[in-house]
């Protein structure tokens, strides 16, 4: 943004003026925090309701980084943490609808959907859906990402969390590296529990 603020010749066009950086750090304020707190706030349930999942991660979480301040390789290597987060994004996505306008009229699939109409993607339902996540759709089961995300369901862009295609999540690395260091200090402290 503040390459974009300067006066080069290669974005004459493209320059940003002062409100318009204002206008995208509230863009970022707003897109980052509540979706991020919403996925800690999750997993934190989920963790309370599955005291063996977090005995594992504990375990995890002090092997890797023991008590100190993890840095981006340690928290890298937390494998199962990442399974849990992206388990927890799927069953309670924070972003729970999407939509898209068509530009023109054109057909999707054997759908004709004319030009301004609004398409709802809706990830919550998708998410949940047994068709494409098996009997056990509404289970918390992290290992099904064990092999990655597009082998985690019977469609491999299923799993929408983040988006999908050229408008997907700009912070959805740092959204997980973010995620996994809170939670992984959380663990390293408290034991979790629902009472
Ligand atoms: C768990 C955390 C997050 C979730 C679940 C999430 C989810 C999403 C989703 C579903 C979209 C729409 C994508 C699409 O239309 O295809 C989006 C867009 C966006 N997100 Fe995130 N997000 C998260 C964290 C963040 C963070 C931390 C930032 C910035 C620091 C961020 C910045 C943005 C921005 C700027 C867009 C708009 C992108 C565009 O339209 O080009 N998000 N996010």
């Amino acid at each position: 943004m503040i390459e974009a603020s300067e006066n080069t010749e290669s974005n004459k066009s493209t320059k940003l003026n002062m409100d318009e950086i204002v206008e995208e750090c509230k863009t970022f304020f707003l897109a980052g925090h509540e979706t991020s707190s919403n996925l800690l706030t999750w997993t934190v349930f989920l963790l309370s309701l599955h005291q063996d999942w977090q005995t594992r991660l504990k375990e995890e979480v002090l092997k890797e980084c023991g008590m100190g301040i993890p840095d981006s390789d340690r928290l890298a290597r937390l494998r199962l943490v990442n399974l849990v987060l992206l388990e927890a994004l799927r069953l309670y996505c924070p972003v729970v609808e999407m939509f898209r306008e068509a530009s023109k009229d054109m057909k999707l699939g054997n759908l004709m959907i004319p030009k301004n109409v609004l398409v709802s993607i809706p990830l919550a339902k998708i998410h949940r859906s047994k068709e494409y996540w098996g009997e056990d759709a509404n289970e918390f089961n992290p290992n099904r990402f064990t092999n990655g995300i597009s082998k985690a369901a019977k469609h491999p862009n299923a799993f929408l969390a983040f988006g999908m295609g050229p408008r997907t999540c700009v912070g959805q690395n740092f959204a997980m590296l973010e995620a996994k260091a809170v939670l992984a200090m959380v663990l390293q402290r408290f034991s979790l529990s629902v009472i």
